[in-house]
């Protein structure tokens, strides 16, 4: 077994030689001296080489001596671990912001520095730059404003953005966040301070995916705010007036997309953090006209979705029991609107009956119960609000506490924004459960914003519990050497793999089916021992293998569509002769690399993956011709090609040589 292993571990380090992003070729500057020190896309601040100091008119702009990369990556961090220790005691919004603001500031330094520490060290970063923290940033963003970073269209831009869009110095686009600071995680409207959302997500795009940072574009559109508050502070860097709402709103969207796909056609659009109405109307009016997608109605559907079939196998039970699991959904809005769409197609897929489909569904808004007698129902609830006859006793508009008593549900799943709505009553009458293992899903953002905290959830529902938010909590200790297994229920575990599948595929539509591919890749991903730990999702060390697992999930599904077009060089002939594969993006030398020497841990995992396949290749008396590159190994080796592909388009942040060019 060691031989084989360690021959798998050796010939992928042979292909991903082959294959290697890890030695960057040349890279083209137009830009001498300062410029260059000024510019964090090419920016090695002391880590200029004498001789690229020399060519590129430095020498005497830098301190003498040379840094290398490692020796500036172990200062930053040193850096960052006094300053966790000296702020210790500190309040935690200010030790948030103190970290996000060294990370920032080496964001506008030295791009390739700060995307290599963000990876290597994504589960300690990922809170900094992404939620929760980005919330408090977005509050505080016209105070924190330094630099500029994205694009921003305003009400104001009208008629200009045809040629606004080449104000961006980049070439090419591959990925695109906006929003409109309409509905900021759970912090309602933040008008133009929303512009910490797109870089976020697309900083999590470049972690997770390996989109080139080059090539990604935070868009802010700013159609004006309701916050009171922000219109009245003198601060405030957005336009001061109220929404623009109705046809108004949507020719400033409309006109910003047919510039995007004008310049890029290639590009995706992902739409964050938009107010219920605008998300369902603006996905429904481009979804079929521009590759786009609406993060927080089917990215977290997707997310939720694996989660939730995650609970059933958790309980010991086969996945087709889903169809009778009790869920009880609060938040009525685009995340919990999304949520049960997606669940109701998939009993339908598993009972083949779409009329009893959501009979098991029970939606609670800020009004309670939602049912078919709710005056002014929302059009877009309807399919979920409950017949009488359905309810078992419940009145329209019952309380969330009434709802839980009655119904017994197998999960109680918060979209709702509002912290600590799962009170201690609500969560003791979850000891109720018809389920042997309940489910608590408190995924609103930020953390305060949460329905409950993790530690409540298991203090108050029962330590069977499983687990999950779309913050991060501590796992929980329960004493006894027990653990209380939290999870994060966050749509992060699949915009970067939709985007990235997408993008590759050159598919210029995201379907139903590609987005339910990338649900079903993440369900399956846990083992059955994990899931019975209550462990639903990766953890985020593992952010970039599920990523390119996903990526390529959706890339099939694109291909089996018949909507791949093909990326670069790669046709969509190409694309369909590939097959499953693993990806192998370990830059580790270590033989068996563990999660320690190698953070994605990937090539530990192939390795593994790989000396099963051929011990059962052995097994089977086939294993005649895996040498160096025979037809054979060639032929096996085609079952990779798909993440081998997807590997190949992920950019890594190393210094390339620099050479000028006027
Ligand atoms: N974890 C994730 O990946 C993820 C993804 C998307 C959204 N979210 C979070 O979900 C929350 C909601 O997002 P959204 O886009 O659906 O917002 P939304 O504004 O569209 O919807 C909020 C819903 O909550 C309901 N609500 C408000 N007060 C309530 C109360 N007291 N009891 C019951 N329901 C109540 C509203 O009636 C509305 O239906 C936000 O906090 C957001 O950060 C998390
Ligand atoms: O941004 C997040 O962390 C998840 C989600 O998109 C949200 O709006 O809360
Ligand atoms: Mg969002």
């Amino acid at each position: 077994m060691w031989n084989l292993t360690r021959f798998v571990v050796l010939s992928l380090s042979r292909r991903s030689r082959r294959f290697s992003t890890a030695i960057p070729g040349p890279c083209i500057v137009h830009k001498r001296g300062a410029d260059i020190l000024h510019d964090p896309w090419f920016n090695k601040d002391t880590g200029f080489p004498l001789t690229e100091r020399d060519r590129l008119g430095l020498r005497g702009l830098l301190p003498p001596r040379v840094i290398s990369f490692e020796q500036q990556y172990a200062r930053f961090m040193e850096s960052y671990r006094s300053l966790e220790k000296n702020t210790q005691g500190h309040p935690d919004n200010f030790v948030a912001l103190a970290k996000w603001r060294i990370l920032n500031r080496l964001h506008d330094r030295n791009e390739t520095l700060y995307y290599r520490v963000l990876m290597d060290n994504i589960k300690d970063f990922a809170p900094v730059i992404y939620t929760p923290t980005v919330g408090l940033v977005c509050q505080n963003y016209s105070g924190l404003f330094r630099r500029p970073r994205g694009m921003y269209f305003s009400a104001r831009d009208k008629g200009e953005m045809i040629s606004m869009i080449y104000n961006w110095p980049a070439h090419q686009v591959d990925m695109i966040v906006i929003t409109d600071g309409s509905r900021i995680l759970g912090l309602g409207d933040l008008g133009v301070q929303g512009i910490g959302i797109p870089i976020g997500k697309l900083d999590m795009y470049v972690a997770a995916a390996g989109i080139n940072p080059q090539r990604i574009l935070p868009v802010m559109l700013d159609v004006g705010t309701n916050n009171q508050k922000l219109l009245e502070d003198r601060l405030y860097l957005g336009l001061r007036q109220p929404r623009l709402e109705g046809e108004e709103y949507l020719s400033i969207i409309d006109e910003f997309m047919e510039a995007v796909f004008n310049r890029w056609p290639k590009a995706i659009v992902q739409f964050e953090d938009f107010q219920m109405k605008w998300a369902f109307e603006t996905l429904q009016r481009y979804r079929k006209r521009f590759s786009m997608f609406n993060d927080d109605i089917q990215g977290t559907a997707g997310v939720a979705l694996a989660g939730l079939l995650g609970t059933v196998r958790a309980q010991g039970r086969p996945l087709a029991d889903f169809a009778n699991q009790k869920i009880v959904v609060v938040g009525a809005g685009s995340a919990g609107l999304g949520v049960l769409k997606m669940a109701v197609e998939a009993v339908t897929r598993m009972t083949g009956n779409g009329e009893t489909a959501a009979r098991n569904f029970f939606l609670i808004d800020k009004d309670g119960l939602i049912t078919k007698e709710r005056k002014n129902l929302d059009p877009a609830a309807a399919p979920f609000a409950k017949n009488p006859g359905e309810t078992m006793g419940l009145g329209e508009g019952a309380t969330l506490l009434e709802v839980v008593k009655k119904v017994k549900p197998h999960v109680l799943l918060g979209l709702s924004g509002v912290g600590g709505i799962f009170s201690e009553e609500v969560l003791k009458a979850m000891h109720e459960s018809d389920s042997t293992k309940p489910a608590i899903f408190a995924m609103s953002n930020p953390t305060l914003n949460a329905e409950c905290t993790a530690a409540d959830a298991f203090k108050h529902a029962g330590e069977n519990i499983v687990f999950a938010s779309g913050s991060p909590f501590q796992h929980v200790d329960l004493g006894n050497g027990k653990v209380g297994h939290v999870n994060q229920a966050n749509n992060m575990y699949l915009f970067p793999g939709i985007g990235l599948g997408t993008l590759l595929s050159g598919a210029h539509f995201i379907t139903d089916g590609m987005l339910q591919a990338a649900a079903e890749c993440l369900a399956s991903y846990m083992t059955d021992e994990e899931v019975q730990k209550g462990l639903l999702y990766p953890s985020i060390d593992s952010i970039r293998h599920i990523t390119a697992e996903v990526g390529a999930a959706v890339l099939r599904a694109a291909v089996s569509e018949e909507l791949a077009e093909g990326h670069g060089d790669m046709g969509p002939k190409e694309l369909m002769h590939m097959s499953k594969m693993r990806p192998m993006w370990c830059t580790s030398t270590d033989l068996l690399p563990t999660p320690e020497t190698c953070p994605a841990c990937i090539r530990h995992i192939t390795a593994e993956v790989g000396a099963a396949v051929l011990r059962a290749a052995v097994s089977e008396e086939l294993a005649e011709g895996h040498g160096d590159v025979g037809p054979k190994e060639l032929m096996h080796m085609s079952k990779d090609e798909t993440v081998e592909y997807v590997t190949r388009n992920m950019w890594y942040p190393v210094y390339s040589p620099l050479v000028h060019e006027k």
